[in-house]
């Protein structure tokens, strides 16, 4: 690991909804990035803010000192690690940001450490906005030195970072975070189609809401897009599916009984059904649609 004197060169995996935001904002803050995605063009709005391209994983880990990846899903995230592994050695870091599970962590740790290099898996909560604001929650675990090194560059883009102990304890709280998030969703969509169908005023409920102890940002937020049957992506529903499917087989592996979140997950697949991977998660309303 270099000195905390030392110039930390940054590396960039991953150029989606996420990944954007988050390598500009360290651009922002006087990092170097090198980046990094697999379809080259999605990295064309942060190189235009200074940013380097790279031609491989490997080679944007070459480049740096601490890399940061934010793909879609353990697939993506394995295959990432693997092509990244090759530019990887003593000294370095890598950091997965993505949302996987804590089997998928372990697996990419013990692949970068296997160079020599250090593993923190630290997944976000909030969504684009937060991502563009620099206000991201984030669930780490791993090399403690690796958290300590990179604290910094947390601080940019998000309002908070957590430690959470060995590799797994970030990905499972993510999980656990998410199902919650998911559940509530499905149900907030139950209740404004029950509303609609009542006859009353969605945009009262919106209000009623907002007033009383169930009060949330995100009912907030997507609420009066979800009245108008708008939903721009912010948090792509197959990801919000992702997270059901993986928080409940860490229930069952926990032998945790699940069925609220079971039941959500069941909506967002019939979502999925009817064309809404890469709507916002809030299109779970779809599901409820005759
Ligand atoms: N959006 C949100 O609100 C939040 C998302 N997350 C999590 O962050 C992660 C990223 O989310 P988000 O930015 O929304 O996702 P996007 O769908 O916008 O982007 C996905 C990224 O993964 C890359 N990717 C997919 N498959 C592969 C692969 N096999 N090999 C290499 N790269 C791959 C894509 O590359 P390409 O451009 O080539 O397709 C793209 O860069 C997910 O794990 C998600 O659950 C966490 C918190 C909030
Ligand atoms: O994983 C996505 C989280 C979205 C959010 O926290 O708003």
């Amino acid at each position: 690991m270099a000195s905390s004197s030392e110039t930390i060169r940054v590396g960039f995996i991953g150029a989606g909804i996420m990944g954007v935001p988050m390598a500009k904002n360290l651009l922002k803050a006087g990092h170097g990035v090198t980046i990094w995605n697999r379809t080259a063009s999605a990295c064309d709005p942060v190189v235009a803010e200074g940013a380097t391209l790279a031609a491989s994983a490997a080679e944007a880990c070459e480049k740096s000192d601490v890399i940061f990846v934010m793909v879609s899903d353990p697939a993506a995230a394995l295959a990432c690690a693997e092509a990244a592994a090759p530019g990887l050695s003593a000294g370095k870091g890598y950091v997965d940001v993505s949302t996987v599970d804590a089997a998928t962590s372990t697996e990419i740790a013990a692949l970068v450490r296997g160079t020599g290099a250090m593993f923190l898996e630290a997944p976000v909560s909030g969504s684009k906005a937060p991502a563009e604001q620099g206000a991201l929650i984030f669930l780490a675990a791993g090399d403690r030195q690796l958290y300590d090194r990179v604290a910094p560059h947390l601080e940019v883009m998000g309002k908070a970072h957590f430690f959470l102990g060995d590799v797994g304890a970030g990905a499972n709280m993510k999980l656990v975070v998410n199902s919650v998030m998911g559940s509530m969703m499905a149900s907030f969509a139950e209740g404004l189609t029950l509303t609609e169908k009542a006859g009353l005023d969605r945009e009262t409920l919106l209000e009623v809401i907002s007033l009383g102890a169930i009060n949330t940002p995100m009912y907030a937020l997507k609420g009066p897009n979800m009245i108008k049957g708008a939903f721009p992506p912010a948090f792509p529903l197959k990801h919000q599916q992702k997270d059901m499917r993986l928080a409940l087989e860490l229930g069952e592996k926990l032998d945790v009984t699940m069925p609220v979140a079971n039941a959500a997950n069941e909506m967002y697949k019939v979502a999925q059904g009817k064309g809404k991977d890469d709507d916002d998660f809030s299109a779970v309303i779809v599901a409820l649609e005759k």
